[in-house]
């Protein structure tokens, strides 16, 4: 797997994550993206938004994409949500290549305005069960509510969007999401516009729910102590254009290891190494 560029000194406590393969590991993984490079067409010809970028991600891993603005993070999470098509190298779920959108993969991104605004929160998560997964009105509902019920939104089951706070929105998008119980979850700074005690209150829940329904999640931040809290593994990201900087196994760092000396460290760390690439992070 990827190994940090060799200016770099990665401290012992941040030695690159072993490769599946390596650590005797044999399944196939969720998602791998090999020697991933993405262009964008613009008026003064083609941009490169993301160089020759390789990593992979088994069952129930969670693999943060982290990096300053511009390092392509998003742009790599829309190749495996399928929205944009690799200018060279491949993007794989489960050993078939990635061609567009699949029920297999549900995106959460940062935005609030993902609900439909004129139907309830319960008829928003039922509705893609409703078509998608060709549920009754009956059932669909019966799993929105014990979705919305699970992200604390029990007692919101009727209310339309505009009346939800940010961090209600973005909780109503997440039960949106795992109501279809996907294989595969993708989130592009989805607590990047929340208050910072509304952020770590949905941090400590979508860890508690990647527990406890084990799906595998790609997630994109800027944020460092979001990064190494959230992540089993952590894919650090140089911009301009993006290209790997360096990998970390940061699974041992879950909810109770927030604010630790050994957490803080790690969020030293890699602050270090971005800087000393001349990242400019934001
Ligand atoms: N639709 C687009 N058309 C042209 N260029 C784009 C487009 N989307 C992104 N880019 C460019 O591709 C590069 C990577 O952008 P991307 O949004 O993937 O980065 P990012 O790491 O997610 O940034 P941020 O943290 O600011 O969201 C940037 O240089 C950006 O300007």
């Amino acid at each position: 797997m990827t190994v940090a560029v060799a200016r770099l000194e990665v401290p012992p406590h941040l030695q690159p994550a072993p490769h599946p393969a390596q650590a005797g590991v044999q399944a196939i993984p969720v998602l791998e993206a090999r020697r991933l490079t993405l262009d964008y067409a613009g008026a003064k010809g083609r941009h490169r938004a993301v160089e020759d970028v390789s990593f992979s991600v088994a069952a129930g891993e969670r693999l943060v994409l982290l990096g300053p603005s511009g390092c392509g993070k998003s742009s790599i999470l829309k190749a495996l949500a399928g929205f944009l098509k690799p200018a060279a190298g491949t993007v794989q779920i489960r050993g078939k290549a990635i061609t567009g959108p699949g029920p297999d993969r549900i995106v959460v991104f940062q935005e609030f305005d993902q609900l439909l605004p004129w139907k309830n929160v319960r008829d928003n998560v039922a509705f893609p069960l409703r078509v998608a997964r060709k549920m009754s009105q009956q059932e669909a509902r019966a799993r929105a509510e014990a979705a919305l019920v699970k992200v604390g939104l029990g007692r919101a089951l009727d209310a339309y969007p505009h009346t939800l706070s940010g961090g209600m929105k973005q909780r109503a998008a997440i039960a949106r999401a795992l109501a279809t119980d996907p294989d595969v979850l993708l989130m592009d700074e989805p607590f990047a516009a929340l208050d910072a005690l509304t952020r770590r209150t949905l941090q400590d829940d979508l860890l508690a729910l990647a527990e406890e329904q084990g799906f595998t999640l790609v997630f994109v931040t800027h944020a460092i102590d979001e990064a190494v809290l959230i992540g089993t593994r952590l894919h650090l990201l140089a911009a301009h254009p993006g290209r790997t900087l360096a990998t970390f196994d940061t699974a041992a760092f879950g909810i109770s290891a927030r604010g630790t000396p050994a957490f803080e460290a790690v969020v030293r760390d890699v602050h270090d190494l971005i800087f000393a690439d001349g990242g400019h992070h934001d």
